[in-house]
């Protein structure tokens, strides 16, 4: 049986992750020689490998999984898409001002930042603080909102709970409200702020030459699935449901980041707009996740202050109405899935839904998968029921109608009134009020239709006009007739579900979710990244740097690429225990050593990452465990089952031949 490792030993010590992700170049700050920029990043080797391979998994997860149709539309944007869109009106955050200094901060990150700070040094002061203040506590509290240790009126701390509980839900009003009630200031400065007000997110530009074509860099990447709508649907043969996804950069001019990647200004996202049927959002495949189980916050619980966690399993949360339907529902549960593949843990992963006032005023239903993290908790993928909204916007604006047309297997035959004129006889009488005339009888309903039938038919009616005329009619002119209809195509705008994920929250959070230190030596960082989405999967050690070693490492690692396992040789002229250290905090889940033995007899020895537990076998065994662990069809347990453990590593671990 493989050795069991405790990886909670040590605290999470951010100053420690953070020093690892910075040696090891996951990502850095964008354009650091020249200062940087506040919330632009570069990712380096692992940080690009770790995206791709999420990036990889999703598309296997969604794309291929669910026969999704693949977009790839552009960034730059034209302004009118997104003022019939609404973002240019109302894609904005609420800012307030320092009064003194002019600094921007964002409103509600103001509030929730000092209200945090002031029930931490609340706990403090009644003796129950959680945990001594890590080094990078102490940093923090340099700058920002800093915990005092000052006790708080019993209701003083609940109202701020609530408040906290409630945040998302204000409006600009109210965030100056609070500001002022609870003598919410800049920390930076401790100088008031002013009024809240609007400020747009998007990035202006302008297109062409001339200036003449404002545009926007996307915010989203939602508006080209609508826009293309059409020409999906016909791909699609004309059927619904069916579903777009689209990866790709946007770009939001935030108002002041400071949390590394979980808030920048430009962001890979992975979306996917889910066309259904109005009538029906039933889904063929829910009963596939039915009996999955999530951690739910619910509206109401949220509306009423709270923050309690209802486990519940998909199925049931549809039943009872709290997912509004079976197709949100089942991509809420197929989220959950994914994000628990790619090595999120599942205590910290719960699912909240948007209150009243926080939901575009289309949605019905939203969900946000929530990562709890060393800020607390961060929505990482949103999960919304758009309604028909935004093809209903863009059909209006532009008059190309972004609509189902669904052949009905039985035609819906109606009846109805309808106006049925003489049309020389009306331009005679009526000259130019004619078409006033028919376009007003035309617009009536059927009640006053009746009511004109009824009145020709004792010899002639009245309607008035918008500028308060009464104009007679006489049955020469019109005649109310009752006519059958006969419909044989149903025309519709579908609805959208729409999922969407930020893949750098994701990444960073999958990131502290991975990392731990080893009990023996907590300068030892290890990264236990999943196989699925390490950026490499083997790392192959030879321990000598002699010729004689260079066939076999050849041979190893062109059957591991043969066999679609990414590996890399680490022969640098240091040792093994170093070189496995470093590969431990990138993550690496395997590494194989190829030593004297395996030059003689062609042994070679497996190590798992996480236990550093050590294996032997001959070449090719060693190479076909690896990949059934690396492609997840055997456990490490189960590799352990194949090969018999190898003792000699405390014998070879620091020797290194040159
Ligand atoms: N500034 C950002 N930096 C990194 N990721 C982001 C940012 N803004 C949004 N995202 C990601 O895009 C996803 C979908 O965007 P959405 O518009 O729902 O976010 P949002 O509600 O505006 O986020 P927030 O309230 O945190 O600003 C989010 O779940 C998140 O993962």
């Amino acid at each position: 049986m493989a050795s069991t490792v405790n990886k909670t030993a040590h605290p999470f010590d951010k100053t420690q992750f953070e020093a690892l992700l910075n040696r090891r170049f996951f990502y850095a700050p964008a354009f650091e020689i020249y200062g940087g920029v506040a919330g632009l990043y570069d990712y380096g080797p692992p940080g690009s490998s770790l995206q791709a391979n999420i990036i990889a998994e999703w598309r296997k997860h969604f794309i291929i999984e669910e026969h999704m149709l693949e977009l790839d539309t552009t960034i730059m944007t034209p302004s009118s898409v997104f003022e019939t869109s609404g973002h240019v009106a109302r894609f904005a955050d609420w800012m307030v001002k320092d009064t003194k200094t002019g600094d921007v901060l964002r409103a509600d990150h103001l509030v929730k930042n000092v209200l945090e700070a002031r029930l931490a040094g609340d706990k403090e002061a009644r003796g129950i603080a959680a945990v001594a203040p890590s080094a990078d506590d102490k940093k923090k509290k340099k700058k920002g909102a800093k915990a005092v240790a000052v006790k708080l009126e019993d209701e003083v701390a609940q109202e701020y709970e609530v408040i906290l509980a409630q945040l998302d839900n204000y409006t600009g009003a109210d965030l100056g409200e609070l500001c002022r009630k609870h003598n919410i200031k800049n920390p930076d400065t401790d100088n008031e702020v002013g009024e809240p007000q609007l400020f747009n997110l998007m990035f202006a530009s302008s297109i062409g030459p001339t200036g003449q074509h404002p545009g926007y860099l996307r915010p989203e990447t939602a508006q080209g699935h609508f826009l293309n709508f059409s020409r999906l649907l016909e791909f699609n043969n004309g059927r619904v449901p069916f579903a777009s996804a689209q990866i790709g950069r946007s770009f939001r001019n935030e108002i002041s980041p400071r949390a590394g990647l979980l808030r920048v200004r430009e962001f890979t996202m992975a979306e996917i707009e889910h066309f259904v049927d109005p009538t029906d959002k039933s889904h063929e495949r829910f009963s596939e996740v039915r009996d999955v189980t999530l951690a739910l916050l619910n509206r109401h619980v949220q509306e009423a202050g709270g923050s309690q966690i209802t486990h519940m399993s998909v199925g049931e949360a549809v039943d009872q109405g709290i997912i509004a339907n079976e197709t949100l529902g089942y991509f809420v549960a197929r989220i959950y899935q994914f994000l628990i593949k790619i090595g999120i843990n599942p205590e910290r992963l719960r699912f909240r839904q948007h209150m009243g006032n926080e939901m575009a005023h289309y949605a019905t239903d939203c969900w946000d998968a929530e990562i709890h993290n060393s800020t607390g908790w961060t929505e990482c993928v949103g999960c919304a029921d758009r309604a028909a909204y935004d093809l209903s916007v863009h059909s209006q604006k532009t008059g190309h109608p972004l609509v189902v047309r669904q052949a009905l297997k039985e035609p819906i035959v109606t009846e109805k009134e309808v106006a049925e004129w003489n049309k020389k006889n009306l331009g005679k009488t009526y000259k130019q009020d004619a078409g006033v005339l028919q376009k007003l009888v035309e617009a009536m309903e059927e009640p006053e239709l009746l009511r004109l039938k009824g009145e020709l038919a004792q010899g002639s009616t009245t309607v008035k006009t918008d500028d308060g005329r009464e104009i007679q009619l006489t049955p020469d002119v019109l005649s109310i007739e009752r006519k059958t209809f006969k419909q044989s195509i149903r025309e519709y705008i579908p609805n959208v579900i729409e999922p969407s994920f930020g893949l750098g929250r994701i990444l960073y959070t999958l990131l502290e979710h991975s990392f731990w230190s080893r009990e023996q030596d907590v300068e030892r960082g290890v990264l236990s990244l999943p196989p699925v989405v390490a950026p490499t999967k083997v790392l192959i050690v030879p321990l000598s740097a002699r010729d004689e070693f260079a066939p076999l490492v050849q041979e190893v690692s062109s059957k591991l690429r043969r066999a679609g396992v990414f590996s890399r040789v680490d022969d640098s002229n240091t040792s093994i225990g170093k070189r496995y250290s470093r590969n431990d905090e990138l993550g690496t889940p395997f590494g194989i050593t190829v030593d004297f033995a395996s030059v003689q007899n062609r042994t070679m020895t497996l190590r798992e990452r996480d236990t550093t537990d050590q294996r032997i076998g001959s070449v090719d065994e060693v190479i076909a465990t690896v990949t059934d662990l690396v492609f997840g069809n055997i456990t490490w347990d189960e590799a352990c089952v194949r090969l018999p453990k190898y003792d000699g590593v405390q014998a070879v671990e620091y020797i290194f031949i040159s």
